[in-house]
């Protein structure tokens, strides 16, 4: 089934656009004078020489060369926005959670309410990540952003996002996704006035769906799922920044034009929207609960087998039908780092003080899992078959130790007691047995 306005659908894929007809040369990529006089620009994702099924690179066709610029000069907006290497401060043995931030009191857009919290390894590197969280209540005009130093991972909270991209316009809304290739330009306006969300930029390898194993050929996040949009273009003129955020500072130049001008492209490296709705959870229907990589939406593997620079984890409604389990996450301590956000309602290991909008940071070796109510619950819970409703938590995971920033460590936000929702546990109590100590 194609449709005209139907979006362009399939992770990965090749697909090919154009919002004027004829604007796309065809059976080459660069022909000695594209039609109308556009001008053919590859933007690539991957190495010219990588392997073909890693290979990521598309074709845009542009009213003028994107390199028709001038001078970057250093940018003094988005003064939270931090980039690894991550050592402001040293790395916290300590867990760690956030309340949600308020929405901002000034006019502040997408960009400049960039705050990072946290992060690992460094773009120079091509390994780690950065973890921010956005809050915004102002659409950007007549400016645009792009990072090259890593894909940006978008995670809406509360408040939709019209992204506007080189390549086209992705609506997303909280429970949808938007990953947006690195160095894509893009702007963001604000259909609800106000937006709240998250954003994980990684430097590493770019993200890719997870392979099913013994799953299968289907579940989890089905390729189709994932859309991408039309070639849309604007054919302005006017005073145009261009702010881009290059190995870990941020630099801005005018343009003369927009610079959404591609009228047409072709490729597999795009930008993607997808709704966590869609996710096709798959869990136990005997006993025990699986390792939360059965959740995985996205993974930006490493050199590693199996072991993720970052894995984009979700937390759905599901059924819950374990028999004789404790059926929450368990107590764990993992060699992964785990930080955690939540869109949307309450999430199964923490009665209280994990709030949407909120986050939380268990590192390596952390001792966790559920808070003592959440404990008590479960271990007294009749365990018939139980929809777990309104809820949507996510996880990034990452196989480097996740380095708060230092307003992470500093700000009110930071929970000075998170530790108390592990205390007051009930010892465990021995059979007492004939003849022997009690000490
Ligand atoms: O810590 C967490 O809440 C995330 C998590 C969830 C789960 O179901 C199992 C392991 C795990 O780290
Ligand atoms: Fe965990």
């Amino acid at each position: 089934m194609s449709h005209r306005n139907a979006p362009l659908v399939g992770f990965g894929n090749h697909h090919a656009t154009e919002a004027v007809a004829g604007a796309l040369p065809i059976g080459r990529n660069s022909p000695q004078r594209v039609p109308f006089g556009l001008y053919a620009e590859q933007l690539s994702g991957t190495a010219f020489t990588a392997p073909r099924h890693d290979n990521r690179r598309s074709w845009l066709y542009r009213l003028l060369p994107s390199a028709a610029h001038g001078r970057y000069e250093p940018y003094s907006g988005g003064s939270l926005i931090r980039s690894g290497p991550f050592d402001e401060v040293p790395a916290s043995p300590n867990r760690l959670r956030w309340n949600p931030p308020g929405l901002p009191g000034a006019a502040t857009d997408f960009v400049d309410g960039l705050v990072t919290y946290a992060g690992n390894g460094d773009p120079a590197s091509g390994h780690g990540c950065a973890i921010h969280l956005y809050a915004a209540n102002l659409a950007m005009t007549d400016r645009a952003f792009f990072s090259a130093d890593g894909e940006l991972l978008i995670v809406p909270q509360h408040g939709a996002l019209r992204i506007v991209t080189e390549m086209g316009i992705l609506d997303v809304a909280p429970l949808e996704i938007a990953v947006i290739p690195r160095g894509l330009r893009f702007r963001v306006e604000l259909p609800d006035g106000t937006a709240r969300g998250y954003v994980c930029e990684n430097y590493g390898a770019s993200l890719r769906l997870p392979d099913l194993g013994p799953i299968g050929s289907n579940g989890l996040a089905n390729p189709r799922d994932f859309e991408a949009p039309h070639a849309a273009y604007e054919d302005r003129e006017g005073d145009y920044q261009l702010i881009q955020k290059f190995q870990g500072r941020l630099y801005a130049t005018r343009l003369d034009h927009s610079p959404f001008d591609v009228v047409a492209w072709h490729g597999n490296l795009a930008p993607v929207r997808y709704d966590l709705r869609r996710f096709n959870t798959i869990n136990t229907v005997s006993f025990d609960h699986p390792d939360p990589s059965i959740f995985t939406v996205l993974t930006s593997p490493s050199d590693t087998p199996g072991t993720a620079n970052i894995d984009f984890v979700i937390f759905p409604p599901r059924w819950m039908v374990a028999e004789d389990t404790f059926r929450p996450p368990w107590f764990h301590r993992n060699v992964m780092s785990e930080f955690m956000g939540l869109i949307h309602g309450t999430y199964d290991a923490k009665a209280g003080g994990f709030a949407p909008g909120g986050g939380s940071l268990h590192n390596c070796m952390s001792s966790h899992g559920p808070d003592a109510s959440s404990y008590e619950n479960a271990v007294t819970a009749e365990l018939t078959p139980h929809y777990l409703a309104d809820t949507m938590a996510f996880m990034f995971e990452s196989r480097h130790p996740i380095r708060p920033t230092r307003w992470a460590m500093e700000t009110e936000l930071l929970q000075d007691d998170y530790d108390a929702c592990w205390s007051g546990f009930r010892k465990a109590q021995l059979p007492t047995q004939a003849g022997e100590d009690q000490r």
